[in-house]
């Protein structure tokens, strides 16, 4: 059981936020952390990791992370992290990345496997793809078995192919070492397929908390179709307004009225909802 009760006084871009987030987590959770650019995401996974200070209470099993007199230094702290930008050392090659957290040759090798990183284990960072680097990233948070691993929106720069080999392997990864996880991610089929439990943060707070379906299947009303977008142009055609949105990779047209044409502002986040009866997937 992880314990988690902390706050901070940000500055975000419309002023002073109370970063301020109570909750326990259970061990071998997925834990999904979503919510807009901003929210406080980085943040409450920095304080965990103790890369950034905030006052409060971190508690893992019976073991205090974090209290009024305690504040264990990063190195103490049973975690891995696994960030954006990879942050592997660039003159080890990647089974020296590996080694370098812990000398054990035979958890490097299964976790090379695993990833199908074994032929490439002797070269250097800058001779891998962004997708073999993450991999990498991602054995080496995993090398000194962490209590909590922590993941910054980790597939976020690959590409949707990659992105889908890799929620396989961390999936894996998961079930394996049954790692108690918290990842930040804005992507809908990332978070329903490896998560067990989403968190929402708005404004430093969390604003739902629950299984995937109970936070992302948003369907309000009688609707039958919810999908979440970007408005990102209104376009007039004879009599009628188009709105041109953006949804996921694509990009949508939706006949509006002349009233909504008039509410609407482009760039705004916008609900597309349907009553299609009769879908068809192909
Ligand atoms: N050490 C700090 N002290 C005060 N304010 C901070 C500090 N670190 C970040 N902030 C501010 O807090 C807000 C939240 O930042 P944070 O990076 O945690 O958001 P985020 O949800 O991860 O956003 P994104 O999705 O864009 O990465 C930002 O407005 C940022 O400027």
């Amino acid at each position: 059981m992880i314990q988690i009760d902390i706050k901070k006084q940000l500055y975000g871009s419309n002023g002073q936020m109370l970063l301020d987030v109570n909750l326990e987590i259970e061990k071998g959770d997925f834990i999904a952390l979503s919510g807009l650019s901003g929210s406080g995401k980085t943040t409450l996974l920095r304080i965990l990791a103790g890369l950034e200070e905030g006052s409060g209470i971190i508690k893992i099993d019976d073991k205090i992370w974090l209290d009024d007199k305690i504040k264990l230094p990063t190195q103490k702290r049973e975690i891995g992290f696994v960030f954006q930008d990879y942050a592997l050392f660039p003159n080890m090659t990647v089974l020296e990345n590996l080694l370098y957290v812990k000398k054990d040759l035979d958890l490097a090798n299964h976790l090379l496997e695993i990833t199908e990183l074994s032929e490439l284990k002797k070269r250097l960072p800058n001779m891998l793809s962004g997708g073999q680097k993450q991999r990498v990233s991602l054995c080496r948070a995993l090398m000194n078995r962490p209590k909590l691993l922590l993941m910054d929106e980790p597939l976020s720069a690959l590409d949707p192919a990659m992105r889908t080999k890799l929620q396989n392997e961390i999936l894996q990864l998961h079930k394996e070492f049954e790692t108690t996880t918290i990842m930040v991610s804005h992507d809908p089929s990332e978070i329903y397929r490896l998560s067990n439990r989403v968190l929402v943060l708005n404004q430093g707070k969390i604003i739902d908390d629950g299984d995937a379906k109970k936070v992302l299947l948003k369907t309000t009303g009688s609707a039958k179709f919810s999908f979440e977008g970007e408005l990102l142009e209104i376009v007039k055609m004879d009599v009628i307004y188009v709105a041109i949105v953006s949804i996921g990779q694509q990009l949508v047209e939706i006949v509006i009225s002349q009233e909504e044409a008039t509410n609407l502002v482009i760039g705004q986040k916008v609900n597309v909802s349907t009553k299609a009866f009769a879908p068809i997937i192909s």
